[in-house]
């Protein structure tokens, strides 16, 4: 099936992290789309059952589709750690428990990747377009880097103060949004949201 176009008006963002709310209306804000988020509209939080990023941004966008009568924009997203076997992956919301503790949650890798040599690291995005009779479009987007220690910066949200991506000198967390959506996991799978569903013709 090929994708929707969204050709304007309210748009919910399905997410409950206010960082991730923040960095899409940043780059939604060029295209004009009348903006609403998920807690404000007071849309319950599903849980994520799903067992890859792909499942479970489509249940997100699909469940806040159908409740609110609205196309709605979810994002699954996570860092993959290599010598991890690619943890927390799908799970790296739930490694910062109930308490949304990311002080422990990078101490967790910190601590089970010990002395390995290997550092490297990527964060994977999935957003998925939802419309409510269940149509539904998905990009990924991801971005290569290693993982560092000690967490550096206090910018960005989540995991960026252990993540330095290819090539630069600084963290996530130490770059301003403006240098993070020029590279990130979300700017990448926004850019093939855009050409899919946003642009003109
Ligand atoms: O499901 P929603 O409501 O969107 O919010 P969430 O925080 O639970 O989001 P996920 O289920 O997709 O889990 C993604 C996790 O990966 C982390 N993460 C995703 N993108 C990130 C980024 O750009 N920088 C740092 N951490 C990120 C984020 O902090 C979450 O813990
Ligand atoms: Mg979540």
């Amino acid at each position: 099936m090929s994708p929707r176009r969204f050709g304007g008006g309210k748009l919910v963002i399905a997410s409950h992290n206010q960082g991730k709310v923040r960095e899409i209306g940043d780059l939604l804000a060029p295209f004009g789309a009348d903006v609403v988020s998920a807690a404000t509209l007071g849309l319950p939080e599903p849980e994520e059952t799903g067992a890859t990023f792909i499942a479970n941004a489509e249940l997100k966008a699909r469940a806040a589709a159908t409740a609110s009568g609205l196309p709605a924009l979810a994002d699954d997203s996570g860092l993959a750690v290599t010598a991890l076997g690619g943890a927390p992956g799908i799970f790296s919301a739930r490694w910062a428990g109930p308490d949304k503790d990311f002080v422990a949650a990078m101490a967790r890798i910190h601590a089970e990747l010990g002395a390995a040599l290997d550092r490297s690291a990527r964060f994977v995005c999935v957003l998925s377009l939802a419309w409510p009779d269940g149509h539904c479009d998905s990009f990924e987007g991801t971005v290569a880097g290693e993982i560092v220690w000690p967490p550096q910066g206090d910018q960005g949200f989540g995991y960026d103060p252990i993540f330095r991506p290819t090539g630069g000198s600084q963290t996530f967390a130490e770059i301003e949004p403006a240098a993070k959506h020029a590279i990130s996991h979300r700017a990448d799978a926004f850019r093939q949201l855009v050409a899919a569903c946003f642009s003109p013709g």
